[in-house]
């Protein structure tokens, strides 16, 4: 006999909350470490965002997703997202420590990429 559906769902959303968590937990630790990135520019004035560093993830992260089945595109976008909110914290440093390099060339090129991408921060 088949396996009760209800009981098929809840199996599966036991799974989905495990996965959930991981992806939570992923998070933190990423951003533990791209906030000690961010203390580390703001101390020695290095600019909050690396465009090219940018462009090297998204290709990469993008041939991941496809080789596993996910939407590149989908991965770009979350990869956006998150260094977006990354950036932030890196901007949050620097005002604190005063070396912040508002209208710099790297933050002009950085808004210049978000309106070409139609993304913001
Ligand atoms: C964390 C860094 O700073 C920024 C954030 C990145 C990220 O979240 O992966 C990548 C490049 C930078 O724009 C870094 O330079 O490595």
């Amino acid at each position: 006999m088949s396996e009760d559906p209800r009981e098929a769902l809840f199996r599966y959303r036991d799974s989905i909350d495990n996965l959930d968590a991981i992806l939570i937990h992923t998070l933190a630790e990423r951003f533990k470490l791209t906030q000690a990135v961010g203390r580390l520019k703001a101390q020695h004035t290095m600019p909050p965002s690396d465009l090219a560093r940018e462009d090297r993830q998204i290709q990469r992260l993008r041939q991941l997703a496809s080789d596993s089945g996910l939407d590149p595109a989908f991965a770009e976008k979350f990869l956006s997202f998150v260094v977006g909110e990354v950036i932030r914290h890196h901007e949050h440093f620097a005002r604190e420590a005063g070396t912040d390099q508002a209208g710099s060339a790297e933050a002009d090129a950085r808004s210049d990429d978000q309106r070409d991408h139609g993304t913001q921060q």
